[in-house]
């Protein structure tokens, strides 16, 4: 009854007894995403209140807000969606809270070295090129692919290298009992957070997917453990960085060798500390880089002048006669308009749109009480879509960001402050790595041709005034993505495109 009194400060849609408004949230993640985009316009792009039950749920979108949460060093319990992860996962960096996570992010930190990424470039390089190889069949004959499919796999085989240090093959060998189990639970995690009762841990256990699910997580304990147990005698018997060809890449130390050799509280890891970290690194890096790269990819296909641009920054930077060779870490950092346009990408399509807070305590934010028990969803998809901040929002224009400078908290696709995305770096070297390469050796183009953007605007309608969105609706392509978000962004009917390979 208080938070009901409390909360009435805030605008929102009328609540209901019993259900609040959790009947006219949506089905599923499309139409879920729809909603709370809708109830952000019709409350004129400010935070609203809404109801799942007697739950209360702050939208969060207002900057000053956003500052003061994402500043705190104790609203950082996260909502209890990240708890879906925890059997995979356990209590990594994500999920645990108070001094364990300070602990650990404090330890984990030197993890995303300069010099260690350095060494991650490396097999960021080793798997785009075998990508781009396998591009090359895939597309042959105007073929049409659906590349969120495909990168799905590269970035498996990226953070399974990085992460333990050793080769899945995800990409060549997809149906493989490790590789599958990976996908699957990163589905199954993202599919089961907006479910209406396989979100519940209990009654999941009376789901008919619940057996292939524990199948999932034994395969993962046991390969994962077992990687482990390896590494850890490796380390002991000194044979570390002597690489067992087989099984781990040999290419340069990965995250786990840098945990084997961290202290917490001057004792080292346990083996569950271990897993769980090496686990959430996999959890947090995989399906985001594969959304990121996705969109970025699909972008190319609709703005063929931005592409255009992309590719003379390559000739530029690689030289002619380097187009076919890796790019190095220093030219990478050259590469300013492949920069811009993964920015300008993670604005209009961000690999995480919402992420969540719950508060354990009343906090009062900018002159406002917010009481204890309610969960805030912090919309980072909806301040890319702010024409207060981002002029005309629908046009994809990645020059945009050097002229116009958003607020520290008016823009954060990695979110920010003390709990900010601790592989934002290695999430960008990756995705500038895929991309660069991508550019250089093939023309990226629409599944159909036409269906380039010849206004730059975009073809999503989220965000646009209701009779804009249904004027707009009427042209809508069979191939323009239909957006989801449950965890991560991505396209329920992929993100199709046809590439043609570059003399
Ligand atoms: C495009 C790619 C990525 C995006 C957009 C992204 C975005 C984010 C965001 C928004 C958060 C905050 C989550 C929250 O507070 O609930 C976060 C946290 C985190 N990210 Fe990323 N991320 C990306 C890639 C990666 C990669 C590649 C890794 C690891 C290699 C990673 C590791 C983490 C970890 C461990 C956290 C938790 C940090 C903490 O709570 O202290 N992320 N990320």
């Amino acid at each position: 009854f208080r938070r009901r009194q409390v909360l009435k400060r805030f605008a929102g849609p009328k609540r209901l007894p019993l259900v609040g408004n959790a009947h006219q949230m949506g089905k599923n993640p499309t139409e879920i995403l729809d909603q709370i985009f809708s109830w952000w316009l019709q409350y004129d792009r400010e935070n609203y209140c809404f109801w799942i039950g007697s739950n209360p749920n702050i939208m969060v979108t207002k900057p000053k807000f956003l500052e003061y949460i994402l500043s705190s060093r104790t609203l950082i319990k996260k909502t209890i969606s990240y708890e879906l992860s925890e059997p995979w996962v356990g209590l990594g960096l994500i999920t645990s809270t108070g001094s364990k996570w300070f602990k650990h992010r404090k330890m984990i930190t030197p993890s995303f070295h300069f010099n260690i990424l350095q060494d991650f470039h490396k097999v960021m390089d080793e798997y785009s090129s075998k990508f781009v190889g396998l591009l090359k069949g895939v597309s042959a004959g105007d073929s049409i692919l659906d590349i969120q499919d495909h990168v799905a796999y590269l970035t498996l085989d990226v953070i399974c290298s990085t992460s333990m240090g050793v080769s899945i093959n995800a990409m060549e060998n997809r149906t493989s009992q490790i590789a599958q189990a990976f996908r699957d639970i990163c589905e199954n995690v993202s599919m089961r957070s907006f479910h209406v009762w396989k979100s519940n841990q209990t009654l999941y256990r009376l789901a008919s997917d619940y057996p292939a699910y524990c199948k999932t997580l034994k395969t993962l304990h046991d390969f994962t453990h077992d990687v482990i147990e390896k590494r850890v005698n490796a380390h002991k018997e000194g044979t570390a960085s002597k690489r067992q060809i087989d099984e781990f890449s040999g290419k340069s130390m990965a995250f786990l060798d840098t945990l084997l050799s961290a202290t917490v509280d001057g004792r080292p890891l346990t083996t569950q500390e271990l897993y769980e970290e090496v686990s959430t690194f996999i959890f947090a890096g995989h399906d985001t880089t594969t959304s990121g790269i996705s969109f970025a990819v699909y972008l190319l296909s609709r703005h063929q002048d931005e592409q255009r641009k992309l590719y003379e920054e390559q000739r530029e930077v690689m030289g002619d006669n380097g187009m076919g060779r890796d790019a190095t870490f220093q030219e990478i950092s050259q590469m300013k308009y492949l920069d811009l346009f993964i920015k300008e990408a993670q604005r209009v399509y961000p690999s995480v749109p919402v992420i969540g807070r719950y508060t354990e305590t009343d906090h009062v934010i900018d002159g406002i009480l917010v009481p204890k028990g309610t969960t805030l969803n912090l919309g980072l998809m909806m301040l890319g879509y702010n024409d207060r901040v981002f002029k005309d929002p629908h046009k994809f224009r990645p020059e945009r960001f050097e002229e116009e400078k958003p607020g520290p908290f008016e823009y954060v696709p990695f979110s920010a402050g003390p709990r900010n995305c601790i592989g934002q770096k290695f999430a960008l070297l990756e995705i500038k790595t895929v991309l660069s390469k991508i550019v250089r050796n093939f023309v990226v183009l629409p599944p159909e041709d036409g269906l380039e953007s010849r206004d730059g605007y975009l073809s999503t309608t989220l965000g646009l005034p209701t009779a804009e969105r249904i004027k707009k609706e009427a042209y809508r392509q069979k191939y323009d993505p239909i957006l989801a978000t449950a965890l991560i962004l991505k396209s329920t009917n992929g993100l199709n495109i046809r590439l043609r390979e570059r003399n």
